[in-house]
């Protein structure tokens, strides 16, 4: 530092004074202007776009999203808090695109919506911590939100529009989850949304995109009404990047959540206050009544289960993973039976947790982020999912202490599903792009509450689509709406909530594809052994990871094995690191007249259950579809 004359240091040649000379100023010097795209893009007529042109087509794209009866046109396009005024160039800025209102005139038509767009998880937390109640960071830095009174999906209030496109082509009826509106209702609920969502000061708007598999991408919209909503779904679809987002135009699908806002139950169809409503001829879905933001990626699965097998693809409820070697796995599975859990293994690349499509060229994770259940856990068990809790991370209804923010994930206070949302990539070995080869196993995830079912199986060809038909778990609390104890569920393809078309239809391509591709099938117990719930003891985590790495080493394929009574499941004698006793269910009862009474109950449910699928005719093979009419227990 050099000296002045008098021997006093001199300040000036290490500034310590700022220099603004307002505090407006100071102010300003703290955000610098994020850099535009490198590659703008083009106009029809060969030159590029200005800034302004982009910024128009954007605000008439989501203006014309949110065009209702009383609303033609509108929003403002404001990148930032609305709050604030915004001045200079330091905030991206579009010009107001005032309208003259042609339909009709009200007070509603007069009045502008700011549009909160593609907020960064950083902006969307000042959102959250500034005006939802229930907002808080948490000590690993994670957003602690509430979803209000539902804390699960409400599968009894989704509707899908019957209309001269999908009145064939889906599936409806007995079973099926597609309980049907009219176009008129639905229109009466989006308007009902759209009204909703143009009275607030402000909503949020999310243009990304659904299936790593680039030929197959879906732009999708989602209009919200929370900082919650918009943070949850930058973390569960594709992040565009800004030359993606630059060119995203209109959008191939769009969600409109008014969760806050119930339905009205004078609409025809309604018989709650809660709808979760679709509507595939225009590429739309609307929630009244429901903030459980669980509804917005599941409500999208539903969406890709129509589309990609128009295209051949088959979409799949499961996670999957992929090992050193290239061999990839499927994890399928119900809700709370660990696909997330499972396919959130250190010691393999994580394609994703939840949705996947199958196509000619192999696996894609349909999603950008993870889902994982936060009850019990435990950072010694699932170190991964504890780490990814962090600045980003959504946590939803949990409990925290109220000064260290320290949250107690035994606690159930709010509710049993406690959820945790986070990007991919929080995960340490995220396989990105989420994309992988054809799958060599096809690991079918029960969480068996009667305690019978072996921990591990091998399945014939046959055998798997039984099992993959039936869909068999104990559903366990939380997820669902009202259910507070396991109970055994049967859900086709497991996840019938989410099909569209009829289960066999996903079901003979499956087969299909695991024929052509050679890959093997496991069912795997991770609920009960010993007896049943209440009696036995679920079975030990690190014993499934145990059985699941056998799997992928191919070790399992090699072991000797045994052929059970009833279900005909091939079953190992041994399995390193898992104790002989438990391989097979009956050694670990106690009481062997209570296991093979309870054994024979289930196979009694597995019949019953599987009465409506002995009329359908999976796939053009005929043998094939009599060997899985075959493959169910035998008593
Ligand atoms: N043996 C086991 N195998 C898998 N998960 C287990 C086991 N025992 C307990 N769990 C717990 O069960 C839950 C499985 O849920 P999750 O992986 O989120 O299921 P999904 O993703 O299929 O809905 C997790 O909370 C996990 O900690
Ligand atoms: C989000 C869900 O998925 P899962 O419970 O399978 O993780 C759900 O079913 O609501
Ligand atoms: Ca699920
Ligand atoms: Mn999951």
């Amino acid at each position: 530092m050099s000296k002045s004359p008098n021997g006093i240091c001199d300040e000036t040649a290490h500034p310590t004074t700022v220099k603004a000379t307002t505090i407006d100023e100071l102010h300003s010097l703290q955000k610098k202007k994020t850099s535009q795209p490198n590659t703008p893009p083009l106009g029809s007529d060969g030159t590029p776009f200005t800034q302004d042109e982009r910024s128009k087509q954007q605000l008439q794209s989501i203006s014309a999203s949110l065009a209702s009866l009383t609303r033609e046109t509108g929003p403002k396009v404001v990148k930032g808090d609305p709050a604030k005024r915004y001045e200079g160039s330091r905030v991206a800025h579009a010009q107001h695109h005032v309208a003259t209102p042609t339909i009709s005139v009200s007070d509603s038509s007069l009045k502008f919506t700011h549009v909160l767009y593609n907020l960064s998880p950083a902006e969307l937390y000042e959102q959250a911590i500034k005006y939802e109640k229930g907002s808080f960071i948490t000590s690993t830095g994670a957003l602690a939100t509430l979803s209000g009174a539902k804390t699960g999906r409400s599968p009894r209030d989704k509707r899908v529009v019957k209309d001269t496109l999908t009145e064939n082509e889906l599936w409806w009826g007995k079973g099926s989850p597609n309980i049907e509106m009219d176009e008129h209702s639905f229109m009466v609920n989006r308007e009902r949304a759209v009204d909703y969502l143009n009275s607030l000061d402000k909503v949020f708007v999310n243009d990304q995109f659904l299936n790593w598999d680039p030929e197959n991408k879906i732009k999708v919209r989602i209009v919200s009404a929370r900082a919650y909503h918009s943070l949850f779904m930058h973390n569960m679809c594709i992040r565009p990047s800004a030359d993606e987002l630059e060119n995203f135009g209109t959008p191939d699908f769009t969600i409109y959540n008014a969760g806050q806002f119930p339905c009205n139950r004078y609409t025809h169809y309604m018989t709650s206050s809660t709808s979760i409503d679709l509507n595939l001829a225009r590429k739309e879905m609307v929630i009244l009544g429901t903030q459980y933001a669980g509804e917005m990626k599941k409500g999208l699965f539903s969406v890709m289960h129509y589309l990609m097998p128009l295209r051949q693809i088959l979409s799949l409820h499961s996670g999957c993973n992929v090992g050193k070697e290239g061999d990839v796995a499927l994890f399928f599975g119900l809700s709370g039976t660990g696909k997330t859990t499972l396919s959130t293994d250190h010691n393999r690349y994580l394609i994703g947790d939840d949705e996947h499509c199958w196509s000619e060229s192999g696996v894609s994770n349909i999603e950008g982020g993870c889902y994982a259940k936060c009850i019990d856990l435990s950072q010694e068990k699932e170190p991964d999912i504890w780490n990814a809790i962090k600045f980003g991370t959504v946590l939803e209804n949990v409990v925290f202490d109220e000064h260290f923010r320290v949250v107690d994930y035994a606690d159930k206070s709010v509710t049993e599903n406690t959820r945790a949302s986070y990007p991919i990539e929080y995960i340490p070995n995220a396989k990105i792009p989420c994309v992988g080869p054809h799958p060599k196993n096809v690991i079918l995830l029960a969480c068996d509450a009667f305690g019978v079912l072996p921990p591990i199986s091998k399945l014939n060809l046959p055998q798997t689509m039984y099992h993959f038909i039936s869909g068999y778990t104990a559903l366990v609390a939380g997820t669902e709406e009202g259910i507070k104890e396991p109970q055994a569920t049967f859900s086709a393809c497991f996840g019938a909530a989410f099909l569209m078309l009829h289960p066999t239809r996903y079901a003979a391509m499956l087969a299909e594809k695991m024929q052509q591709h050679g890959a093997t099938g496991w069912l795997v117990n991770t609920g009960w052994s010993g007896g049943s719930y209440g009696s036995g003891s679920r079975i030990k985590l690190a014993y499934t990871r145990k059985i699941i790495d056998a799997i992928h080493s191919g070790s399992l394929l090699a072991a000797e094995y045994k052929k059970t009574e009833i279900f005909g499941f091939e079953i190992p004698t041994e399995v390193e690191g898992v104790p002989s006793e438990i391989l097979d269910p009956v050694n670990a009862w106690a009481d062997k007249d209570a296991y093979q009474g309870t054994l024979l109950k289930l196979a009694g449910l597995f019949k019953n259950n599987f009465e409506t699928f002995t009329d359908y005719k999976i796939g053009t093979n005929d043998e094939l579809t009599q060997e899985i009419l075959a493959a169910g227990p035998i008593f």
